[in-house]
């Protein structure tokens, strides 16, 4: 089975709040609650990825020396295999703001558990927690 890497991040807020994004209709996984970032493309590393994909979905810009490795998440989905890196990030430029349909909600650590998720993303959320 193919190994898709995508590259996600936690956004943390002033408050400790985390941004969660909301698969939009018509999406694989629609209506669950993911952490931003999407697939690292060719010649790309997760990093270089994330930063692309913050100014194409929130319109936000961070840089390399914000991200901080955290977790990831190792999956099997029916067609294809989810590694995931999970970055966290506390330090961005502009306010995020949907550009893709997404809706956005800050969660505070001890909420997070009851926003639905993508299955690779539900051992990811005790680390997280833990961790804030
Ligand atoms: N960004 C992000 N993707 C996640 C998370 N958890 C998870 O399983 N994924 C999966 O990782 C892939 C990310 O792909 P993407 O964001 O670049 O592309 P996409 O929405 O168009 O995916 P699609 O081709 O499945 O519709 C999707 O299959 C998505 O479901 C997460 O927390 N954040």
């Amino acid at each position: 089975m193919k190994t898709v890497l995508v590259s996600a991040v936690a956004l943390i807020d002033a408050d400790g709040r985390v941004l969660l994004a909301q698969r939009p209709a018509g999406k694989s996984m629609a209506g669950l609650w993911e952490f931003p970032g999407g697939k690292v493309e060719q010649g790309e590393t997760p990093e270089q990825a994330l930063i692309r994909e913050l100014q194409e979905e929130l319109g936000i810009n961070t840089w390399q020396s914000c991200l901080a490795p955290l977790t990831f998440a190792s999956h099997s989905y029916d067609d294809f295999h989810l590694l995931m890196p999970l970055f966290a990030c506390r330090k961005w430029e502009g306010i995020p703001t949907p550009q893709e349909g997404q809706t956005l909600e800050w969660a505070r650590p001890n909420a997070l558990k009851n926003y639905p998720m993508p299955p690779a993303d539900i051992p990811l959320i005790p680390i997280l927690r833990d961790w804030l």
